[in-house]
């Protein structure tokens, strides 16, 4: 696909984006009453007009959420492929301020629905959209643009594992003398022939068994006519069910169920091939062109630097110099040059009213403007349930949408895109690389900043010395300086290892097992699609799982801008029954984001650091480093288990060391470190409910899958593992195996569908009865254990809520119903 394609593209979605903010940002400063009503009025006709405040609301930042999933998808698209090193760089701001405000809204759905996971089919259906479309996709600059740095961490892994003596350098395959070769191939050829002779023996003996009850039947074949006819029966009645299953299997392939035949799919891989090589040319081209901005960056810097500084200079100490002047006049006094942090002398400059505003607001580059931005943004969300627990548990639904940091950053980057590129001409630069004029542009503001300061600075001595001159020299703005700098000083916390290097410590970390390799799995492996309603408030499908994963943990990991925009997320716990992924998420998040997994299981830290001070200093090192190499997770599997109320004597594994430590670990994330927490757990309701809810700010509970993800499960698996070789009806096996995990599924599939079974598929196909045998011999879930889930989970802050959410609507209805029967008795007696 070409430039204009992706141009045109981005044009469109920009232009989409736009209208759909405006109407946000009117929304968003809308009370709950006012968007009720606007919005009833747009849905007239519809059902969705007719239902409460709750329904409405949820409705419209479903919707809102939904339409801003597809753009931000549309956009990631466009970001993936557009070659234009300007370009790119607004997309990005604007693709990071769509997915924060997708990640703020779900936030708003989760305080509207009381549940972690929304629904609204009827919006969907409205939009024209499939749920496979309101899923959000994962930006792949996330891993792209920081392949160097993840294939040199991957690197130095390999490079201690080796040192340590856990791996062997350059593992050299072992080379066979001519003799030993041919008494390898001896060994096999005889242990054939013997196997051959085997069969052998085994068929003159059956031949021999058969003859014998051939003569005792002798009378039913003898005659040469019944056995022809009897073979003609056979005959046509195999022709007749080749035809059908061929009938069958081409109809299948048509509607998608089966894969189409290898010819078919070689010729299709072969035109992906050639896709891939397109895209993979312009991803080259892509980072050829931002070298080739950086280096020209730097060389126009240099350029106004020399040629345009000492002017400059010059003309910004004339004008304060000027300034300086009319204000002693007025006054007779001396004035004082603001500080750096009310931006120095452009403060004055820019005053409203003053001359030079006019001209110098025109000027001020889109950067500072959003800077200006940055400080007035709205206070930032928490993303923590249990802050405001209390009140909402009260209140049941909360409808008032939170105060978004995300749509101002829209609104810039809309801004900027209809200053500079909207209406740009791009027909002097079809091959699409940076644009000169506009680095120098952006520089100069740049250098001219950097020179005010300096001057400023100049300038703020030469008053000090007037001042001395004059004999009133004040102390006044030292004193202000002074305070200030104390009260902006944070207290520091102590670091106990000043003079390591973070390649030491990293090696330190790896050689004690705490930092570790995680197996590659992306999200989209985790199979199943996304449910288009609620059951129960607690059982998502597997595509949901995903989602708001990605939402909460992928995106504000894989960036900086989205980290810092979002509502706060610190720590998760990933809860439910053997086998339903929940190491296979938690691998999921960390390769989607090329994080680094620190693992301080309670089985995993036995014997490391030990004692008070060992302790200290293992949450140390996992602050520290875990801030130096973010994106970085840190995981503990069993993680119920530091808050167990007794721990059982056979349990050497210490688990309660890390008790007190693990809130106080999970508090000192600081809110600008991407650095996010992840528990594990089995059996969540053997901990202490209170200290497990001080740790974890989300509970995110993975039930047993239903029909249809068990039916997607099997269908996907069944064809990896016998590479498509098998045509078994997966529904009757998704429909038996109701009640197993997608684990036990996999772990089904991987003993039956060993290598020798994999050859023999051809000549004696797969059947139902080899699965379900060794389906069989594993534990499904029992109907107690997925009740102690649902009981410890109505005991989570989420669930609280929920139940109380239940408890309102029921006392609503009774008393809508007392109302009606009273006024019916009423009608009666009258
Ligand atoms: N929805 C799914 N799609 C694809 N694979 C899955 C899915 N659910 C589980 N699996 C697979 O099942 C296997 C077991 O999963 P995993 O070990 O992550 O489960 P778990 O919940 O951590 O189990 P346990 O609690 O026993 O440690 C893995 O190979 C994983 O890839």
């Amino acid at each position: 696909m070409s430039n204009n394609y992706y141009n045109e593209l981005w044009h469109l979605t920009q232009h989409e984006i736009e209208l759909l903010s405006i109407s946000d940002y009117e929304r968003q400063n809308q009370d709950v009453e006012a968007t009720v009503s606007a919005f009833a009025a747009m849905n007239i006709d519809s059902d969705l007009a007719a239902g409460d405040a709750k329904d409405i609301m949820q409705a419209s930042t479903y919707e809102f959420y939904v339409r801003y999933i597809c753009l931000a998808n549309k956009l990631e698209d466009v970001y993936d492929k557009i070659v234009q090193p300007q370009k790119r760089q607004l997309i990005r701001s604007l693709l990071d301020a769509c997915l924060g405000r997708v990640i703020e809204l779900k936030h708003d759905l989760v305080n509207i629905d009381v549940m972690e996971f929304s629904y609204n089919d009827r919006v969907i259906e409205s939009l024209k959209l499939t749920p496979h479309d309101t899923e959000l996709r994962i930006p792949r600059y996330f891993l792209r643009e920081r392949r160097k740095d993840i294939e040199q961490r991957k690197q130095t892994m390999h490079e201690i594992q080796i040192k340590l003596g856990w791996l062997e350098e350059n593992p050299t395959i072992e080379k066979l003398t001519d003799l030993e070769a041919i008494q390898l191939i001896q060994r096999h050829e005889r242990a054939r022939q013997g196997r051959l002779r085997a069969h052998f023996m085994k068929e003159i003996r059956i031949l021999k068994e058969k003859s014998k009850n051939e003569e005792k039947d002798k009378n039913r074949t003898e005659s040469s006519l019944i056995a022809a006819m009897k073979i003609q029966k056979m005959w046509r009645g195999h022709t007749a069910r080749r035809t059908t299953r061929r009938r069958k299997l081409d109809e299948m392939i048509l509607i998608g169920m089966v894969p189409p035949a290898t010819s078919e799919l070689k010729e299709r891989q072969e035109k992906m091939d050639q896709l891939e090589k397109v895209y993979e040319h312009r991803y080259v081209k892509q980072e050829a062109y931002q070298e080739k901005l950086l280096a020209r960056t730097e060389l126009i810097r240099e350029e106004i630097k020399n040629r345009h500084g000492p002017i400059m200079t010059e003309d910004i100490a004339d004008d304060i110099r000027g300034w300086i002047k009319d204000c002693y006049d007025k006054t007779g006094k001396l004035p004082d040059i603001p500080s750096e942090d009310q931006g120095g002398s452009l403060h004055i400059f820019s005053r409203p009213g003053t001359e030079s505003e006019v001209s110098r607001s025109s000027a001020r580059s889109s950067k500072e403007s959003r800077k200006t931005k940055e400080k007035t943004k709205s206070p930032a969300r928490s993303g923590d349930l249990n802050v405001n627990e209390n009140q909402a548990e009260t209140e049941g639904a909360n409808l008032q949408p939170a105060p978004s940091n995300c749509i101002l950053d829209i609104k810039t980057e809309i801004e900027r895109f209809n200053e500079i590129w909207r209406d740009k001409d791009e027909s002097g630069n079809v091959a699409q690389g940076p644009y000169e004029d506009m680095i120098y542009a952006e520089k100069y503001e740049e250098i001219e900043l950097e020179f005010r300061r300096l001057v400023d600075e100049a300038m703020r001595q030469e008053l000090d010395l007037l001042q001395t001159a004059v004999g009133k020299k004040s102390k006044k703005s030292n004193k202000k300086a002074r305070r200030s700098g104390k009260k902006g000083k944070k207290k520091k916390e102590k670091d106990l290892t000043p003079d390591r290097t973070t390649e030491s410590l990293y090696e330190e970390l790896v050689t004690n097992g705490i930092i570790r390799q995680y197996p590659e799995i992306h999200l989209s492996e985790y199979l199943g699609d996304k449910a288009t309603t609620a059951r129960n408030g607690m059982n998502p499908s597997p595509g949901d799982i995903r989602q708001i994963l990605v939402e909460y943990c992928v995106l504000p990991l894989g960036s900086e801008q989205i980290h810092n925009s979002c509502p706060l997320i610190r720590s998760i716990l990933l809860t439910g029954p053997k086998g339903s992924g929940k190491k296979a998420l938690l691998h999921a998040i960390c390769t989607e984001v090329g994080a680094v997994l620190f693992d301080i299981t309670p089985a995993n830290i036995v014997g490391k650091y030990p004692g008070k001070s060992g302790l200290i200093m293992l949450i140390h090192l996992l602050l520290k480093v875990s801030r130096l190499l973010q994106p970085s997770v840190i995981y503990m599997g069993d993680a119920e288990r530091p808050f167990m109320k007794k721990v059982p004597k056979t349990d050497r594994t210490d688990p309660k060391r890390l008790k007190k430590d693990l809130p106080k670990l999970i508090k000192n994330i600081a809110a600008e470190d991407r650095v996010l927490f992840v528990g594990i757990s089995n059996l969540p309701w053997e901990a202490d409910q209170k200290l497990l809810q001080q740790t974890f700010n989300r509970f995110i509970y993975i039930p047993r899958p239903d029909y249809g993800a068990l039916s997607h499960a099997w269908t996907t698996m069944i064809n990896e593992y016998s590479g498509g070789l098998s045509n078994l009806d997966c529904s009757v096996m998704a429909k038996i195996s109701d009640g197993y995990t997608i684990g036990s599924v996999n772990a089904c599939l991987k003993e039956v569908l060993s290598c020798k079974r994999r050859l023999q598929l051809r000549s004696r196909p797969l059947t139902h009865a080899e699965l379900i045998n060794t389906l069989s011999t594993r534990d499904p879930v029992y109907r107690e254990e997925e009740e102690a889930f649902e009981s410890w989970w109505s005991k989570t802050p989420l669930g609280r809520r929920y139940q109380r959410l239940l408890e309102l609507e029921e006392e609503a209805r009774l008393e809508e119903q007392f109302q009606a029967a009273k006024q019916n008795n009423d009608k009666k007696n009258n």
